[in-house]
């Protein structure tokens, strides 16, 4: 939304009326009585609410010098952090920043870690407990077709008293939940064993620990950290492709916490055989575990995760057809949905309007413009004839018996529904036929649907295929 910057501003300053500013007042409510009078007044009251950017979740909380911010950011980013997820979640980030206009500080939080300081790479060696995000549980994550295998895996490696496959390599495109399941087997694990050694990484982190572990001639020490682990987590190993020192230590680590019995879960972003510049001894020891793909969300999962979220949004209804309206038309990635609702959320709770379709249609016009189907004619045309087992000609022939004259309709009624073409144009790729043709069986296939289960379920199932 081009205008959002502008308006997001705006949001951002909202007067005390605000959900923001409701929410910020008792966040401050709940610190001064955690922390204390004299900690509060001195580094936490001076905080003020600065940018908000419904698109990312991102709120800035701006403090009056350098020095300050970063005091707060050390000493209380977690806390912010998780106060604000918990009483506003369409906040997802909270960064505190000077209002000096001095270099931007680091994010408050990153939750899938980045490079420890040298200072507190002493610490590290002690085992401190990833940052798992408490809302990557398995209770959250929603299972559909396209997860189940990863999903069930991911709970019974985290489960189970002992490991029948290892590793876990769990591998899908952008935004299908690897890091949700990653963080949710690590935190499921912990409850089960609270005195187990968890290590969760990105192979990026891995691969620069490693580097400044050869620099400072502490490789044992590397070592040691990650092989005591009972469970290891390596997200993205993607990104070692290539590198092929890094594959060369990555390889040993895995090949001790197997051996030892310990538990590997290993995310990436395409399936190992896709994996080039990857050593193929390490793809091999993949391949003795189990390899579980996470799909592309199909229309009922996208659904039901919207309904998940939208419970975890308080203040915020939408009704069934928008929330339908929304999962048929955002198919890119469950965090494009997820972000989405938390955009239309934020949009919803500043201005006060109902979540209808026109509102939707307005907050989130660039996306589903960026979604816009491509379905083509020539796909439901393909579709149609396989469902109904004729030939894909006859589509385009002038036979009008029945067993192809039905089949036919339907595939012009799902042009008609699933693609911006006009009748005209759609009569001509039906072999030339009359628009007033079109119209006929657009009714007809209505009419029939009314009367018929069978050819609505029919063209339920071809609608739902063709969508993805
Ligand atoms: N099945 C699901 N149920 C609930 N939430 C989901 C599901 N799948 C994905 N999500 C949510 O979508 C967002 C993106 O998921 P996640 O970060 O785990 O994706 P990813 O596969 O690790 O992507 P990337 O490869 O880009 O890191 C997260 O907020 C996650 O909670």
């Amino acid at each position: 939304m081009d205008q959002g910057r502008g308006s997001d501003a705006e949001l951002a300053g909202a007067g005390d009326s605000s959900p923001l500013s409701a929410a910020w007042a008792a966040i401050r409510t709940g610190l001064r009585r955690d922390c204390g009078a004299r900690t509060f007044d001195g580094w936490l009251k001076p905080a003020e609410l600065g940018a908000f950017d419904p698109e990312s979740g991102n709120l800035e909380l701006v403090m009056p010098s350098q020095f300050m911010a970063d005091w707060v950011r050390s000493h209380f980013g977690e806390r912010l952090q998780l106060a604000w997820r918990t009483t506003l979640p369409i906040v997802r980030e909270v960064r505190v920043v000077a209002c000096e206009g001095g270099p931007r500080p680091a994010p408050l939080l990153i939750l899938d870690e980045e490079p420890l300081p040298v200072e507190r790479a002493a610490a590290a060696a002690a085992h401190p407990r990833p940052a798992f995000d408490p809302r990557y549980s398995f209770g959250s994550f929603i299972v559909g077709k396209a997860n189940e295998v990863a999903a069930t895996a991911a709970k019974t490696l985290a489960e189970a008293p002992t490991v029948t496959f290892n590793p876990l390599f769990l591998h899908g495109g952008t935004g299908r939940g690897k890091t949700h399941l990653l963080h949710a087997l690590g935190q499921r694990f912990l409850e089960l064993n609270p005195a187990a050694q968890v290590v969760m990484m990105s192979a990026e982190k891995f691969m620069v620990e490693f580097v400044r572990a050869i620099r400072e001639n502490d490789t044992i020490g590397f070592k040691q950290r990650l092989r005591s682990a009972d469970l290891l987590l390596i997200d993205d190993v993607q990104f070692i492709a290539g590198k092929e020192s890094t594959q060369e230590e990555f390889f040993h680590t895995m090949n001790e916490i197997i051996n030892a019995g310990k538990r590997l879960v290993i995310t990436s972003d395409r399936a190992p055989q896709d994996l080039d510049g990857i050593a193929p001894r390490i793809l091999s020891r993949l391949s003795w575990g189990l390899v579980a793909d996470i799909n592309a969300a199909d229309l009922e999962l996208r659904y039901n995760i919207l309904l998940a979220k939208l419970a975890l949004l308080p203040g915020i209804s939408m009704a069934d057809n928008v929330v339908d309206f929304l999962a048929r038309r955002l198919t890119n990635s469950i965090r494009e949905l997820e972000g989405a609702l938390n955009r239309i959320g934020a949009y919803a709770l500043m201005t006060g309007r109902t979540i209808d379709l026109a509102f939707v249609e307005e907050v989130l016009a660039n996306v589903l413009r960026a979604n816009q189907r491509r379905i083509s004619i020539d796909e439901i045309q393909t579709r149609v004839a396989d469902h109904y087992c004729i030939r894909k000609a006859e589509m385009v022939s002038a036979r009008r018996a029945r067993e192809v004259a039905r089949p036919r309709q339907v595939a012009m009624y799902l042009s008609k529904q699933l693609t911006p073409k006009s009748l005209p144009d759609i009569g001509r790729r039906f072999g030339g036929r009359d628009h007033t043709t079109v119209i006929h069986a657009v009714k007809q296939i209505e009419k029939l649907r009314a009367s018929d289960p069978d050819i609505d379920a029919a063209i339920r199932l071809l609608t739902r295929q063709l969508e993805g």
